[in-house]
């Protein structure tokens, strides 16, 4: 069946949004030490915004696919976008520490309510078939939005200063809620789809219901294992891993964490187009991410002394390729639960992977605190070494995980059924 225009215009103008959005999210990336000296910030002060609206994202997820089952993406997704923009004009307006952190906590909740809307829209207006393919552009094409916050952010804040860099990309709300209101409707047949009131008790059942299903739990740990080690790069510790550890220049460090977006940009398509043919094998397609990460990363910390350039060019472009694969996650999660819990089940995978990431990048910090005096400059091979193998852990239990609910899934439905598009367990 041939897919209307105006899907693709709906998802034109989701896509956007999402895209602006993930430049809301990481336009601080660029702008630490302005943050610093506009706002007189120590180093935990200025960490304290990008983990503040990291948690909140993560803690409004299951809440926010509530929203979405109930109110419909297009509510929610027109709120998502006044409360970012707003979000976005006070960091920009703000002058002291508390208002800054005030403005980052609504950045994260405006940034929590836009990536299930855009996931639910694209379930109600593509075709079976084609759903992964565009899931997973949607995920590599928002990545776009962290390279717009790079280079043109940098020249904005040194051009045009603080408050009008941060106030010409909040000026951009208004044009995507107009866009919003006027092409955005929740299904083919309706502009709005709302599901029915719920009380408490209700909404609690319909959790358990999702989480009671084996592919909601499998797309957990797949979210859970696959992108987190792009996380831990591209936020903070990839940086000085390269430069401290691996000895490689600034500028050749900076190339290989923008590398990690190129990857996650390029094999986006490619697993959408593979996992979309064959339902059957995408945890084998996640599984099979994950042990190339493992090897790439003991190769690297195996290597004796720094190891080449060559192989941390393979490292990264296989972390970016766990971007990616984590879509795999909601992809079972929709497979495996009616239209009508699909958002929820999506809130409860997209939890694992930005948990696991928070988890990892704590960890890696307190191992190099304990082997080091603690000074970002003492950090020391070794150091980078231990703190770097405690990615071990998360991925070993989530392929443990993974493999136990893929075996539960694939013993219960059987392939006929879920190359037929279903892993629901009655
Ligand atoms: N895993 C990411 C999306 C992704 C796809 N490719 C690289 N990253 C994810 O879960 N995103 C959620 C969000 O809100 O961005």
């Amino acid at each position: 069946m041939e897919t209307p225009r105006r899907a693709w215009l709906v998802w034109g103008v989701a896509l956007t949004i999402y895209v602006v959005v993930i430049f809301h999210r990481t336009s601080l990336a660029v702008a630490g030490l302005a943050a610093t000296e506009r706002f007189d910030l120590s180093a935990s002060q200025l960490g304290a915004f990008t983990m503040l609206q990291l948690l909140v994202y993560a803690g409004m997820q299951v809440p926010v696919g509530l929203l979405v089952d109930r109110f419909g993406p297009r509510t929610v997704l027109t709120a998502g976008v006044v409360t970012i923009s707003l979000a976005q004009a006070g960091f920009a307006l703000a002058t002291s520490y508390p208002e800054a952190l005030t403005a980052r906590v609504l950045v994260g909740l405006g940034d929590a309510m836009t990536f299930i809307c855009v996931l639910r829209l694209v379930s109600s207006w593509f075709g079976a078939r084609q759903i992964p393919l565009v899931t997973q552009l949607t995920g590599s094409t928002g990545q776009i939005g962290s390279i717009a916050a790079a280079v043109p952010m940098t020249w904005a804040l040194s051009e045009l200063g603080w408050t009008a860099a941060y106030l010409v990309s909040a000026a951009l709300g208004p044009v995507l809620l107009a866009a919003l209101l006027v092409f955005v409707r929740d299904s083919p047949e309706a502009r709005h789809v709302r599901g029915h009131p719920m009380s408490r008790r209700a909404l609690l059942a319909s959790l358990r219901a999702s989480w009671a299903q084996p592919g909601t739990r499998l797309g957990f740990w797949v979210h859970f294992t696959t992108p987190f080690s792009a996380h831990v790069l591209v936020m903070l510790w990839g940086f000085p891993f390269l430069v401290l550890s691996e000895g490689v220049s600034e500028t050749v460090a900076g190339a290989l964490l923008s590398l990690i977006i190129v990857a996650v940009v390029a094999s986006g398509p490619v697993l959408g187009w593979v996992v979309g043919r064959h339902p059957w094998h995408r945890s084998t397609v996640a599984l099979g991410t994950i042990v190339a990460m493992v090897a790439v990363w003991t190769a690297v910390l195996a290597w004796p002394g720094d190891a080449p350039l060559w192989l941390l060019v393979l490292l990264v472009v296989a972390c970016g390729c766990g971007g990616p694969a984590s879509m795999i996650g909601f992809d079972v999660g929709r497979t495996s639960n009616p239209p009508d819990r699909m958002a929820s089940a999506s809130g409860i995978i997209n939890v694992g992977g930005f948990f696991a990431a928070v988890v990892a990048v704590f960890a890696i910090g307190g191992v190099l605190d304990l082997m080091t005096s603690g000074s970002s400059t003492e950090y020391t091979p070794e150091a980078f070494r231990a703190a770097m193998s405690v990615q071990y852990l998360l991925w070993g239990l989530g392929a443990l995980q993974i493999w136990r609910y893929r075996t539960i899934v694939r013993r219960t439905i059987g392939r006929d059924v879920v190359e037929s598009g279903s892993t629901m367990v009655a």
